[in-house]
């Protein structure tokens, strides 16, 4: 079958200030490839993930997206679910109330929030939580948290950056296996590790390895 392009770069440079972070960066991705970005710190595998999901539009080159400048593209309808390494929510709302938002704004109806938000809560073990405010889970309970949110939303693209820190080495398989999932019913999976990962590494496609300087 033929491969589809999903992202396309041409010379994409990235700065802050004088830093120069990348320089003439040239790759491609499919639809449907599992693509892991690594690389030492400090070499932009976190800023790189920004400038897919369009969270930082302030670069040199181009990126496209299914053959459209990124820059030209709406951040609201694009269908990326992005799960950042640092954990983002609203101190003032539960773990089932930041659910249940995220269902309801990716347009699924009360009936289909309510079995979504069970099963992942299920697979995830995070049923007991629902009642906690984020700032009383634990860092890998926390991370779970993210991981569902970033499930409840509608994508065919998801990218994540460090997902597997803090997590336990039963939770790490169980992400694993929900990765693979989603790539076998076709979503490309982007993400950054610094942890080696057997499980991840059977179903890897391709590795972009950024280099210091
Ligand atoms: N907002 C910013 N302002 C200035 N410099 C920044 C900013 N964001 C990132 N940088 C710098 O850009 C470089 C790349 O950072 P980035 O977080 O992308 O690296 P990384 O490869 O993800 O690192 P790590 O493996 O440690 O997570 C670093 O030198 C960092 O200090």
């Amino acid at each position: 079958m033929e491969k589809r392009m999903l992202y396309k770069s041409f010379n994409l440079t990235k700065s802050f200030g004088k830093k120069v972070v990348f320089e003439r960066l040239s790759f491609e991705i499919f639809e449907g490839e599992c693509v892991l970005i690594e690389g030492p710190n400090g070499t932009g595998k976190t800023t790189l993930l920004n400038i897919l999901s369009k969270f930082d539009i302030d670069y040199q080159g181009e990126v496209l997206f299914r053959g459209v400048d990124l820059k030209k593209e709406n951040l609201k309808d694009l269908p990326i679910s992005f799960l950042p390494d640092e954990p983002i929510y609203y101190e003032a709302l539960t773990v089932k109330e930041h659910m249940k938002l995220v269902a309801i704004t990716y347009g699924y109806s009360k009936k289909e929030a309510q079995s979504l938000i069970d099963s992942i809560s299920v697979v995830l073990d995070l049923k007991d939580y629902h009642n906690f405010f984020p700032s009383w889970l634990s860092k890998g309970t926390k991370q779970k948290f993210m991981i569902a949110l970033s499930l409840l939303k509608r994508f065919d693209v998801y990218i994540a950056d460090e997902p597997f820190a803090n997590l336990d080495s039963k939770t790490i398989l169980t992400f694993c296996e929900i990765l693979e999932t989603l790539k076998k019913c076709g979503k490309t999976i982007i993400l950054t590790s610094h942890q080696k990962n057997e499980y991840l590494e059977k179903f890897v496609d391709r590795n972009i390895i950024l280099a210091k300087g």
